[in-house]
This record gives C-alpha cells, sequence and structure tokens, in this order.
C-alpha cells in the first residue's frame, strides 16, 4: 500500500462523519501522490502527511445568550488552530446552521495551503458556531457575538491567532466580537482583521476577495488568449465575496447576468444592475427575490439551477459543494471556459475532475479567493505599524500578490509536466513551502 493510500485510511477511520474534511484531504493528497512517490521513505518516516492533517488544537465550546424573548440559547463554538508553521493562526469565523467540527476542520485545512501561497507569514485556522444569524434581531446578533467572544479570546492574539468573516460574519460582527475582547481585556490589539475604518480595518479589505478572486482569473484567462471584455459571468452567492467579484467583473468589461442566494437567483441577459443587489443585501438583509421588483426586465427563480444559464465564465461565490457533476456537464455543454472558485471547496472533485477533463480552465479556491486573507494579513502589518494604507496601495498589493498566486501555480504545474492543472499546481506550491518550515522547526 502507498504511503498516501496508507495515511488517507488512516484519516478515514480517525475522523469519521466528517464528510467535508475528509473530502478536502483526499482532494490534496490524491493530487500531491505525483510529488510524494518521488520519496516516499522520506515522507514516511517524517510523518509528513500525518502531521498536515491532524489540527495543532481543536477548541469547542459553549456559547450562552439571551434571546429577545428572555430566552437563554445555546450553542457550540469552534476554534480549530491547524498549523502555524508560516505565521500565526489565521481564518476566519462562520456563522450557519449547519456548522460543525468537519466543516471547519476542512475550512482550517484549505487555509494552511491558501494562507502558505499568499507568500505572507500567516497559519491556518477556521471558527465558527451552529448559530444562524438569518432572521435575529441585531441586539441578539450583538448578544451572541459577546458570548463568542467571552470564549474565544483566551485562545486568540496577535501573535498567535487572528480570526476574520466568513460566511455570516461581516462588518457588523466583527465589530461586536472586537468590542467584547477589549472590553475583557481593556486591550486594543489586533486580534481580529475585517474591522471597521474607524478602529484599524484596512481600506479594500471589503473588496479584496471578489477584486482578487478577478485578478486572479484574468491572469488565467490571459495566459490563454482570453479576456474578459464582454464575457458573460454567472456568479452564485450575493454575500460579500459575489458582489465584489460582480463589481470587479464589471469594471473589468465583462457582464454579470446573474447571482443567486440560498432561495434562487435572478438573471438578466443585459447585465445585472448591482447598486440594486448592494441594497438588498448589504443594506436590507433582504432576499435575492427582491431584485425583480424595481427591476421587472429580469427573471428570479427559486432553486439552485444556475449552471444551468449559458456563460463563458462560473464563479461559484457561495458555498462548499454547490458546483456538481450535474452542473459542470451544463455548464461544459453550453461552452463555459472557465471556473474560479470564489466559495471555498463550492466544486465536488466529480465535477473538478470533469471540468479539467473537457479543458476548461478551472482556479481551485485555495488560490483564486486567497486574496481576503492577503489583505487580512496587510490589516495586521498595518496595525502593527500604527498606519492605515490608501486604497490605490491595498489594492496594487492585492493585484501584485493574485498575480504571483496564478504565477506560481503554473510554474509548480510545470515542473511536474501536469501544464495547466491549477488544482496541482496550488497543491505542490503550498505544500512544499509549509513542509519546508515544518521540517526546519523540528518535532
Ligand atoms: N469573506 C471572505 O473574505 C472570504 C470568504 N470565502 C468563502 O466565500 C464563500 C462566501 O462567503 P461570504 O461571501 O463571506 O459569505 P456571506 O455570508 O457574505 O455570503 C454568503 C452568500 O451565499 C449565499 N448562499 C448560501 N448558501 C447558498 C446556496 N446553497 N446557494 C446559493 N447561495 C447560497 C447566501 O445567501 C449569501 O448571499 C464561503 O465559502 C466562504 O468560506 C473565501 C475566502 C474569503
Ligand atoms: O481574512 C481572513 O483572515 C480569513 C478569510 C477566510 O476565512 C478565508 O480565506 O476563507
Amino acid at each position: 500500500m502507498s504511503y498516501v493510500t496508507e495515511v488517507k485510511k488512516k484519516i478515514k477511520n480517525n475522523n469519521k462523519n466528517e464528510t467535508e474534511f475528509l473530502q478536502a484531504v483526499d482532494e490534496v493528497l490524491d493530487s500531491l501522490h505525483p510529488l510524494i512517490e518521488k520519496n516516499e521513505n522520506y515522507y514516511k518516516r517524517e510523518a509528513i502527511l500525518e502531521r498536515l492533517t491532524e489540527p495543532d488544537r481543536q477548541i469547542k465550546f459553549r456559547v450562552q445568550w439571551l434571546d429577545d424573548d428572555g430566552q437563554v440559547q445555546v450553542n457550540t463554538g469552534y476554534r480549530v488552530q491547524f498549523n502555524n508553521v508560516l505565521g500565526p493562526y489565521k481564518g476566519g469565523l462562520r456563522l450557519r446552521d449547519n456548522v460543525n467540527i468537519g466543516i471547519i476542520k476542512f475550512l482550517g485545512f484549505e487555509q494552511i495551503f491558501k494562507n502558505a501561497l499568499t507568500g505572507l507569514p500567516i497559519g491556518g485556522a477556521k471558527g465558527g458556531s451552529d448559530f444562524d444569524p438569518k432572521g435575529k434581531s441585531d441586539r441578539e446578533i450583538l448578544s451572541f457575538c459577546k458570548a463568542f467572544m467571552s470564549e474565544l479570546y483566551k485562545y486568540i492574539g496577535p501573535d498567535i491567532d487572528v480570526p476574520a468573516g466568513d460566511i455570516g460574519v461581516g462588518a457588523r460582527e466583527i465589530g461586536y466580537l472586537f468590542g467584547q475582547y477589549k472590553r475583557l481585556t481593556s486591550s486594543h490589539q489586533s486580534i481580529l482583521t475585517g474591522k471597521g475604518l474607524t478602529f484599524g480595518g484596512s481600506l479594500a479589505r471589503t473588496e479584496a476577495t471578489g477584486y482578487g478572486l478577478l485578478y486572479l482569473t484574468n491572469a488565467m484567462l490571459k495566459t490563454h488568449g482570453l479576456s474578459l471584455e464582454n464575457q458573460r459571468i454567472v456568479i452564485s452567492g450575493s454575500g460579500n465575496v459575489a458582489i465584489y467579484a460582480a463589481e470587479k467583473a464589471q469594471q473589468l468589461g465583462a457582464k454579470v447576468i446573474a447571482m443567486s442566494d440560498s432561495t434562487g437567483y435572478i438573471r438578466d441577459d443585459n447585465g445585472l444592475d448591482l447598486q440594486t443587489v448592494k441594497n438588498i443585501k448589504e443594506i436590507e438583509r433582504g432576499r435575492i427575490a427582491e431584485y425583480v421588483i424595481t427591476h421587472p426586465e429580469a427573471l428570479y427563480k427559486e432553486g439552485k439551477d444556475i449552471w444551468s444559464i449559458p456563460c463563458e465564465v462560473a464563479l461559484p461565490c457561495a458555498t462548499q459543494n454547490e458546483l456538481t457533476l450535474v452542473d459542470a456537464k451544463q455548464l461544459v455543454s453550453n461552452g463555459v471556459k472557465a471556473v474560479a472558485e470564489g466559495a471555498n471547496m463550492p466544486t465536488t472533485l466529480e465535477a473538478t475532475h470533469y471540468l479539467q477533463k473537457n479543458e476548461v480552465l478551472f482556479a481551485p479556491g485555495k488560490a483564486a479567493n486567497a486574496g481576503g486573507v492577503a489583505v487580512s494579513a496587510l490589516e495586521m502589518s498595518q496595525n502593527a505599524e500604527r498606519m492605515s494604507w490608501s486604497f490605490e496601495k491595498v489594492d496594487k498589493a492585492l493585484q501584485e500578490i493574485m498575480e504571483d498566486i496564478f504565477s506560481k501555480i503554473s510554474e509548480s504545474a510545470a515542473r511536474f509536466k501536469q501544464y495547466d492543472n491549477y488544482v496541482f499546481g496550488a497543491n505542490v506550491a503550498a505544500f512544499e513551502k509549509v513542509i519546508e518550515a515544518m521540517i526546519a522547526q523540528g518535532i
């Protein structure tokens, strides 16, 4: 039995029912096979794969808060500090009813590789809770955030672990979490990123993941003699990543023809009005269906078949496993040229393989959506030097980082003659960096 197969078996056995974590590990280990094979005895003796797939620690805690009716509510909180060989643990917090340890572990595992690709000194972590912010009042969100931070603050610090946002955690929640940390510790430290601009946040962090996705997609298209100009783009989701991906896509001359939320999608082949989407999602916190009230020329459809809409570029920006093999087949038969992941692991393994086999350019999330965490690291730098950089300076750095990530992943793929296999390229480039640091630091 090969070392990779042996480790996969062990991980499956030790992490039963953690479906998403096992999927993320399979994707990485399967793709690293050609590299590991070359020096199998060495990797095995150093137990490299076991050390990479077992988190440094998993923290699980009770979150007790009061709802508007005076009822005590209890949720489970998590922080998985996966690997800090490159720098302090770094990664977002997710608030959603389906959050469990398997989801947080998959996100933390992906984060190690993503953060390595940014070239910045940050390790991998992720956290969150099964608390669902949907339908909660502002006071209930505050109550939950205070309770969550009252436990989490023991485990974080500017040089230890610096959380940020993810699904369900935006500027409002980061503000409430930060306020509680400050109340508990009396110290104004860089323990979270994505902060408000008045208390240490970075310009362009809000836009960073979406803009970064488009910078990388653009670089990938250019390498293949293609451009975003006049291309039809379909984007799933209408949250932070999706909205700013749409904004940059429009700035680069593309036409965003569809966006969605968890209930359905809107479509307008002449191009969507992004300001209306922003008003609905960022201000009113409403449903995407409301778009057609002011835009009757657009269509609203309930359900998840957004990928049946013909387009040249598909950007899944909502959640994990939202683009399945059926969707991939539809996209290919409609002539899609590129798929770039704004979300974490939105494409199933089968769908990824199908797209790659059919010569669709495919950029994996750990490379394509790294812009958010990269600008978070720049926020940490600004906090450390007690400075605020201009929007232009941060945006320029973001663009350079994303173009550099694309060069790294294509060069790594080419080195193993796996030309244009950006999944392989991303895994190898990140793996080599993390392993070198891990070995250098001993056991
Ligand atoms: N916010 C960030 O900086 C980063 C986020 N990501 C990833 O991007 C994805 C989206 O995150 P955010 O935009 O921050 O979250 P968000 O909470 O701002 O937005 C999530 C959006 O997805 C929609 N959604 C959820 N389930 C859906 C489904 N099954 N079908 C269609 N739409 C659905 C929601 O309605 C919402 O519009 C997640 O996978 C997250 O892990 C990745 C890198 C950085
Ligand atoms: O900005 C950060 O630290 C985390 C972003 C994140 O959670 C992600 O890249 O998935």
